[in-house]
Formats: C-alpha cells, structure tokens, sequence
C-alpha cells in the first residue's frame, strides 16, 4: 500500500494551498451562514443597565427583609416605571417603584418584589404595596448591567459560524455589522458522457447527472457560492472549455467529478494533467483523486465519479478547504465514537468512510450502522440519501464486530 496517499497528507497538500478569501462588511441582517472574519466586541453592557427579573415593585431590601405572612410590611408606591422608561425616582424609607420586567431598577431600589409575593398584586398596586414574603436577600431579581458582557468584552472570535444564536448574540451586544469572509466562488463540473439531465429519459447507456446536483448542494452547506454547474463529456477538451467559463463566472474553485481513475476516457485525467496531480488515497471510497492550483490560482478538485466516492471525497477534502477559505476555526467535522448495532465489512488497506445511520432507540445507549444493506458500494446513490453519518474505519481493521467502537462523523 505504500504507493497510497493518507488521507491526511492528502488534507494539509490541498489547506497549504488555499488562501483566505477577502473580508468585508455586512449588516446583521445578512450575516447568516457568513464566517466572522475578525474578534467582535461589545459595543455596549449586556445588559446594558441594572433591570427587573420581574413584574412586581422595585424595594429598598432594608424595608422588607423582615416581612411574613403573618406581618406584611405596606410600602406606598411613589411611582410606575414600565420597560423602556428613563425614570429614576426617588424612593424614601418605606416607599416602593412598581417595575415591569426589564425596566431600569430605580438606583435606590436594590430587589424586587414579584406581584405574586403582596396581598393586593398587580390589581392593587399603584398606591400600596403589602409584601407577605421578604426576597432572599439584596439584589434578588435585579439583572446587573454587563452581567453577560461588558463593553469592550470579546463576544465572538474571529473563524466563527454565524448562526441564528450568534448573530442574536451580537445585536445584543449593540453590534449593527460585522467583518466577513466573502463566500468561495464554486464551480461544479460533471464529466461523463452517460449523464443526462435528471428526470430526462433514460436510454440504454444513460444515467441522470446526480452529482452535479449532489456537489452544488454541498458547497452551498459548506457556505461557498456556486457560479456555474456544467457537464462536459468523456472525449475532447470540455474540462478545460469548463476552466475557462468558471473563471469567466468569476470562480476561485473547479470541483470535477468523473474521469480520474484508470480507463481509456478519463477526461479530467487526461486533459488538465499540467495543473493536477493524480493519486490514490488510502481511503474507501475515494481513491481516485485530483488536486491542483492553477497559474492564476483556481483551485482545481478531481473527485471520483461513483456518487457516494463524490459525497466522501467532497466531505474530506473540497469542505475543509471551503471552510479554510473562509478563516473558519473549525474546517474538519467533531468525531463522536459509538459502538457498531451490527457488524459488517472493510476494504483491507484503505480506511472506509461508511455512510452510516445513529441507532438512537435507547437515547442514552447510541450505537452506528450502515444506512444500506449494500455496505459502502461507492455507486448506491439512493442509499446515501438514508445517510445521516459516516462510519470511519481505520485501514488496518477488517471487520467490524457489533459493539466495537467506531469513529462517527455526522453530516
Ligand atoms: N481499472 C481500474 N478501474 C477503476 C479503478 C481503479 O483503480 N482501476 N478505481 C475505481 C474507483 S475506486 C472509482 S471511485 C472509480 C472512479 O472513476 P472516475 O472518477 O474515473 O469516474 P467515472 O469512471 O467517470 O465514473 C465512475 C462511476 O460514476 C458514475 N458517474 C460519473 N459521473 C456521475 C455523475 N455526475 N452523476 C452520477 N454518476 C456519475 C459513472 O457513470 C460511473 O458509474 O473508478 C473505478 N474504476
Ligand atoms: O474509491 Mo472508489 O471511490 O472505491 O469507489
């Protein structure tokens, strides 16, 4: 096997080669899916002023850390103050606010007494107050200012995946737009003379270009913009005519499928061997593969055809270098490792990626099994549909025995 590549080695040739994409300024609004391409700071407190947990009256503790039940204390309410309200009122010995939750505490209050602790609650409660339960203690119910962050405060690092929390987590914080990587710009070619446009008829010979569709979708889960999907055919120079269009396109990134193993028609093999070199890695699927950069810097990506070897091949190469691209922190997946429900086989010498199903009937005892009953053949396009993981198994292991624990990496 020495004349195989690891999958490794494989990883850090192609992340030497990639270089970051350009930064710029986007509104929250737009920032969805978008890597934060430098550290964001709190330009205000979260929360920004001490406020309210509660519904009830703002107190001085001193005047009500002895009330009870059996001997209430009246406070008489000198003021209201609902949530967006400037007020800061004075309160006198025995006097209570009533607040809503969220409003600014009055700075000589120091707890709040929820409704539900007086005799009257909020149906009596804008001339006095009868507290039949005193609060724990001073502050009880009152949010500090920058009890999450205080101005300045890294809220994000810089590599980080803008999702719904995130970006929740930076309007909080006062932040209007931050710094983004710009999205790859991805091309995504289907070589074969077979394909045809999903849903034509199928004649003798003919199948539907599934992954082209399969590529697209993934680059796209992987943040990057696809500016161009073509098929060129097994014989002439179409994957070079293909290079030229995607740079026409504006594209930094051609991802092939097809046409790189060892037949007579391996167009991409063939034709773009200035710019690609071709290997085989110690992987199943997935052992065909191209990479090159061209002149100008096009990254070019030779996946094998087999769709299941494309949907590997993509994960464990082409999203890595995506998400480098975009100065993500993260670019390979977290592994978790469960045990196999059943057993099944491996390929000797190459580690296999299994599209793999978690087995969650007991929640608190997971385990991982093939989506198919056909194992990892690399043509089961439809089985890879089932697929919610890959089972990774390392090369030197040639069966796996139900309960033996095994990688998992889930999509
Ligand atoms: N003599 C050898 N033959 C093969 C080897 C080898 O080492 N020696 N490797 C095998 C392995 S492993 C793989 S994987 C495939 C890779 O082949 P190619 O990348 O050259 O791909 P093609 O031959 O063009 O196609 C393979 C297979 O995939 C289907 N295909 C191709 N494009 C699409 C598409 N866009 N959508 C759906 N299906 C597609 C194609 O029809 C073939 O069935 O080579 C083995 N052979
Ligand atoms: O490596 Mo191929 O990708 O086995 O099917």
């Amino acid at each position: 096997m020495s004349d195989f590549r690891s999958v490794e080695e494989q990883q850090l040739r192609i992340l030497d080669r990639i270089t970051r994409a350009a930064v710029r300024a986007v509104p929250l609004a737009e920032a969805a899916g978008r890597t934060l391409a430098e550290d964001a700071q709190a330009r205000s407190a979260v929360p920004p002023f001490d406020n309210s947990a509660m519904d009830g009256f703002a107190v001085r503790f001193e005047d009500v850390a002895n009330a009870s039940a059996d001997e209430p204390v009246r406070l008489r309410v000198v003021a209201d103050v609902p949530a967006g309200s400037d007020l800061d009122p004075e309160m006198p010995a025995g006097s209570a606010v009533r607040i809503m939750t969220g409003a600014p505490v009055p700075s000589a209050a120091d707890a709040i007494v929820p409704f539900e602790d007086t005799e009257g609650g909020l149906a009596d409660s804008l001339d006095t107050a009868v507290v039949r339960r005193a609060p724990r203690a001073a502050g009880t119910f009152v949010r500090r200012a920058g009890d999450d962050v205080a101005p300045g405060d890294r809220v994000l690092p810089a590599g980080t995946l803008l999702g719904a929390r995130q970006l929740g987590a930076l309007a909080s914080a006062g932040i209007a737009e931050v710094r983004v990587s710009e999205r790859p710009r991805v091309a995504i070619v289907s070589t074969g003379s077979e394909l045809v446009t999903p849903g034509s008829p199928l004649s003798r010979g003919r199948i539907p270009d599934s992954n082209g569709i399969l590529l697209a979708a993934l680059a796209e889960d992987a943040e990057a913009e696809v500016v161009l999907r073509v098929v060129v055919d097994d014989e002439g120079a179409g994957p070079a005519e293909a290079v030229r269009e995607a740079r026409t396109h504006g594209a930094e990134v051609v991802v092939f499928s097809g046409g790189v193993s060892a037949g007579a028609y391996e167009v991409v093999r063939q034709t773009l061997a200035a710019d690609m070199e071709f290997v085989r890695i110690a992987m199943q699927p997935g052992k065909p593969q191209g990479f090159g950069v061209t002149e100008d810097g096009l990254l070019l990506f030779g996946l094998p055809g087999n769709p299941v070897s494309a949907a590997v091949s993509f994960e464990v190469f082409v999203r890595p270098a995506l998400l480098a691209m975009q100065g993500r922190t993260a670019v390979h997946r977290p592994l978790l490792r469960l045990p196999a429900a059943v057993e099944w086989g491996t390929p000797p010498g190459r580690r296999q990626y299994l599209p793999a199903v978690i087995d969650r009937s007991d929640p608190a005892a997971p385990r991982v099994r093939p989506a198919t009953g056909g194992g990892s053949g690399s043509h089961l396009a439809v089985g890879l549909g089932a697929a919610e993981a890959y089972a990774i198994v390392p090369a030197e292991v040639e069966r796996v025995s139900g309960g033996d624990l095994v990688d998992v990496m889930e999509l």
